[in-house]
């Protein structure tokens, strides 16, 4: 048998801000729990950072912000990637695994402004931005009369922009918010009747190849039980849906008095089409019933809804 003695640890990351935060706090966690590891980081740059400006609709392709990783990982460049969950498509490259899940404590979105103190306080028409199609639906559903337009970049660029006037207010994830310090610029938490989450959101997720026992080994101690039942339920339910395209769907899974509650959301991409559905059930049977779940809303009328959109994004 081989024994492998891993004393250095390579770990894959974006080289945005919020990424290499990750990537560090992931780092400092392992180096905390193994204190003979030598941990570093390597930065790459991935397709969905070279088109920063390009709506993301349009760049479309799956891994976007993972692909240049993974493939540095099947080649043994470095030995896992930290990611934000959501990022990750619902379907990893052979040979890959999610090897550890952390905790997840901001899975929600927020509304930011300079001038308005929520959603509801925005004026008529005001211009809100977001490149988010499940953000836009969502607002729109609640505030037909928003004027939403594209705005892409990373975190600090989103805020910029904001700081500029060229919008009234914009929707950013509370966790990459938090994580670089700027948790101060949240003008209201989203509540989840009007938006809900995308999958994985908020949760890091530690990607490592599937047929390194080490690795594997060497992050378990990364793992929240919880969070990892509440992703395993949406990134189920994303599997059903997903057709290769951005969908305005929003899944947000949970445990509530020691069962798995999911919710979702389906709409049409102006909001007017609204499909809602929760279900609860054993935590252990978490990826059985996000397709469950996946499948009644296909049926209640998810399914024109995504063929509408199929057909609106060939025409592009
Ligand atoms: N879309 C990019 C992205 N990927 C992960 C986060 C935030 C952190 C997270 O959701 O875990 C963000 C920024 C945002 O959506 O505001």
């Amino acid at each position: 048998m081989k024994t492998q003695i891993t004393n250095r640890l390579v770990i894959g990351a974006r080289g945005s801000k919020l990424s290499l935060w990750q990537a560090n706090h992931i780092a400092d966690l392992l180096r905390a729990a193994h204190p003979q590891l030598e941990v570093s980081i390597k930065t790459f740059v991935t397709k969905g950072d070279k088109f920063l400006d390009a709506p993301l609709a349009k760049i479309g392709g799956k891994g976007l912000f993972t692909k240049e990783i993974e493939t540095a990982m099947l080649l043994g460049e470095v030995d896992l990637a930290v990611h934000s969950l959501k990022d990750m498509p619902a379907e990893l490259p052979p040979g890959l695994m999610i090897a550890a899940v952390t905790k997840r404590h901001d899975p929600d979105d927020a509304f930011i402004s300079n001038t308005y103190a929520s959603l509801d306080c925005l004026p008529q028409g005001a211009k809100l931005g977001t490149s988010s199609l499940r953000r836009k639906a969502q607002i729109l559903s609640k505030r037909t009369d928003l004027n939403i337009e594209d705005l892409r970049g990373n975190v600090d660029t989103r805020l910029r922009k904001l700081d500029n006037g060229e919008y009234d207010a914009i929707v950013l994830a509370v966790a990459g918010l938090k994580r670089l310090g700027l948790g101060g610029r949240i003008t209201q938490v989203l509540p989840r009747e009007i938006c809900l989450p995308a999958v994985g959101q908020g949760a890091l997720a530690i990607e490592a190849r599937s047929d390194d026992a080490t690795v594997q080994d060497l992050v378990a101690c990364l793992e929240d039980n919880a969070t990892r039942q509440a992703i395993t339920a949406e990134r189920a339910y994303l599997q059903v849906l997903e057709g290769g395209c951005q969908i305005p769907v929003g899944v947000f899974g949970q445990i509530v008095g020691g069962e798995l509650k999911l919710q979702a959301v389906i709409l049409s991409l102006d909001g007017t089409k609204k499909i809602s559905d929760v279900i609860y059930g054993n935590c252990d049977d978490a990826a059985v019933l996000g397709r469950e779940l996946a499948d009644r809303m296909l049926a209640a009328g998810g399914s024109n809804l995504l063929a509408v959109l199929a057909k609106a994004s060939e025409e592009e």
